[in-house]
């Protein structure tokens, strides 16, 4: 058996892993038709590269099916229940920097911290009889940030993309999402709260602690190490 490697196959993360690896010394490529999941990896021996969506890495590596991992933090910390325990951050790559943060409508001039926000959700409920709506894929992260921050008042609703736009459709108050330029959040008119960030993020190489493994492997292992820190 070979030592599994699990990498983005497409979105914002594929090209930057790619040139990454590539300047370590390790070549990864993808091979057969632009549409077809196979690939290679030169430079190691023993390495089966495994092609997978960013949010389905998390859970490769903690059931133990790829033995490495590249995804963002933001993906393994909220997919991963105490995530230490199943996987080990072995290097942040340098790219696919973005903050998890909470964002309310510029029109709510009041509203800057996470005890501002307590006050309104409050009021809020009392108002209108429902709890504010914050719209979000992060459920866990979420959850955990305000309840150290002390704020109760509120439900999440689920949203798989175009975060942003769920204030103006009416489905949610506000919105918990991941920014880089922050281009999002303007133009849907909306504001980042300053008690934050949630988490901030970037793509990191990860190693299963679960993921059995063969002498064979464990030498494939330790030689990709050895390339990917520069040690070889
Ligand atoms: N605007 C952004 N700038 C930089 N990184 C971002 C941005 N939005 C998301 N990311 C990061 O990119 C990673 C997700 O990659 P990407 O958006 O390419 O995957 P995806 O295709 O949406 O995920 P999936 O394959 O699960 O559908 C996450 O770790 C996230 O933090
Ligand atoms: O701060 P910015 O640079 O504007 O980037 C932020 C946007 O990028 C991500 O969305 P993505 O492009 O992955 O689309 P999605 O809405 O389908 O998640 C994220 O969910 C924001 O919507």
């Amino acid at each position: 058996m070979s030592l599994k490697l699990g990498v983005p196959s497409k979105g914002r993360l594929m090209e930057k892993t790619f040139n990454w690896f590539d300047k370590r010394g390790v070549t990864l490529s993808r091979t057969g038709s632009d549409r077809e999941y196979a690939g290679r990896v030169e430079g190691v021996d023993g390495v089966e590269l495994v092609l997978l969506s960013a949010g389905e890495i998390p859970r490769e590596l903690a059931a133990g099916r790829i033995h490495l991992g590249v995804t963002g933090t933001d993906l393994v910390h909220e997919k991963l229940p105490r995530w230490e325990q199943q996987v080990e951050q072995i290097e942040p790559m340098g790219f696919g920097q973005a903050d998890l943060v909470l964002a309310v409508p510029q029109s709510w001039i009041d509203v800057d911290t996470l005890d501002d926000l307590d006050a309104v959700a409050a009021a809020f409920r009392r108002q209108h009889g429902h709890r504010l709506r914050i719209a979000t894929k992060y459920h866990r992260l979420v959850r955990e940030f305000l309840t150290d921050g002390g704020v109760a008042d509120y439900q999440l609703v689920d949203s798989q993309g175009a975060t942003e736009g769920t204030v103006k459709n009416e489905t949610a108050e506000m919105v918990a999402d991941i920014t880089s330029t922050g281009d999002t959040l303007r133009a849907n008119h909306l504001k980042i709260m300053s008690d934050g960030p949630v988490l901030k993020s970037q793509a990191t190489l990860w190693r299963s602690r679960t993921a059995s493994m063969s002498a064979e492997e464990k030498v494939s292992l330790k030689q990709m190490l050895a390339l990917l820190r520069g040690e070889a």
